[in-house]
């Protein structure tokens, strides 16, 4: 992602950008609009057609599709950049090691005139004389190759420190910053990763949806519907501790994926964490009063070899609808799917 435009190109872009996210209803905010400014750009072949297919298909775009087509098309991946920094480091440190040697050298070289000086100078004034210089010129070569080589331990340094960055940018791409759970990019590669790693794994998945958030929202505002969405996640996740993975998959949805783990343990683990939501209590910071209690409704199933991620999470989705038509606030499993 490298712009040049001249003034009059980019006020174009921009506002075809713009027009992009009205049209979509998306808020104008960096990630969004970056992505549309590119689209409009006309130059990432592979997110022009993602946004097309999309388009045609009338699928609805939002904010965790933008930043999805964001991390796989624009932002440089983690391992480019990762590599670059090793790269570098590497270079860093084979040039420090070049250097640390002519110091030496230099050092060795400087000792050994010293040592002969005495001897020369005796015989020869002139001679004398060029070893002086010699001596001195010397020195100069020693003290470069040691402002040389403090510059690379600089440059090794901040290196180090480049590397710590990357990695705190690597947890955060794979975060969602409102609740601190993984997002669906992370829910991908986990899934991805332990399907390569054993193929007929189990994988069970609970997806968590909050009942009538939108009149939640419409009650008491969006700020406390934030507050009320990130503490719920935090009692989702406070069930999963290390042995899943819990997702924030959309805007009030969650999920749970659970690897080695079949229907029976998730459905009970699923009727815990309602439970636990059902019994959360909330009071609004602003007027001490109590709100209303919140429930969630939940849909668990079995991924299964035929389908793919996408289809798997679908099929889970279309469970959560079963536990909304029963009543919410309720488990409904792949098997009550199966008896409709
Ligand atoms: N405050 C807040 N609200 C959100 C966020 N993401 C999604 N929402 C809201 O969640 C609501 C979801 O509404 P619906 O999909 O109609 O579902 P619902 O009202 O919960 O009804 P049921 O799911 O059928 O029980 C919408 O009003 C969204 O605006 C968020 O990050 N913060």
């Amino acid at each position: 992602m490298m712009y040049n435009d001249p003034v009059a190109l980019a006020r174009e872009k921009s506002s075809q950008a713009a027009a992009f996210l009205l049209r979509h209803n998306l808020a104008p905010h960096p990630v969004n609009y970056t992505v549309s400014y590119e689209y409009s750009s006309g130059q990432n072949a592979g997110l022009c057609q993602a946004i097309e297919q999309r388009v045609s298909a009338k699928l609805h775009f939002d904010d965790f599709i933008m930043a999805e087509f964001y991390s796989h098309w624009i932002e440089k991946s983690p391992q480019q950049n990762e590599q670059l920094v090793q790269r570098v480091s590497g270079m860093v440190s084979r040039l420090s090691g070049c250097t640390n040697q002519a110091q030496e050298a230099a050092s060795d070289y400087l000792e050994l005139l010293d040592h002969h000086l005495p001897e020369l100078s005796s015989q020869d004034p002139a001679l004398k004389l060029n070893m002086l210089q010699l001596i001195e010129a010397t020195e100069k070569i020693r003290l470069s190759h040691k402002q040389l080589y403090q510059q690379l331990d600089h440059a090794s340094q901040q290196s180090q420190q480049l590397r710590t960055e990357l990695k705190k940018m690597k947890q955060q791409r794979l975060l969602d910053p409102l609740t601190g759970l993984y997002n669906r990019l992370a829910m991908q590669e986990h899934l991805e990763l332990w399907l390569s790693e054993q193929p007929e794994r189990h994988i069970a998945a609970i997806a968590v949806d909050l009942d009538h958030f939108r009149q939640f929202n419409r009650d008491y505002g969006d700020t406390i519907g934030d507050v009320i969405l990130s503490k719920v996640a935090r009692k989702v996740r406070s069930y999963v501790q290390d042995s899943g993975l819990p997702v924030r998959a959309g805007g009030e949805e969650f999920l749970i994926l659970l690897p080695d783990v079949d229907l029976r343990t998730a459905s009970e683990i699923a009727e815990q964490v309602r439970k636990g939501v059902e019994k959360l209590r909330f009071v609004s910071s602003r007027n001490k009063k109590t709100l209303p209690k919140i429930t969630i409704s939940l849909g668990v199933s079995l991924f299964q070899a035929k389908e793919n991620w996408q289809q798997f999470l679908a099929r889970t989705n279309q469970i959560v609808q079963l536990a909304k038509h029963r009543g919410r606030n309720q488990v409904a499993t792949e098997v009550m799917l199966q008896t409709i």
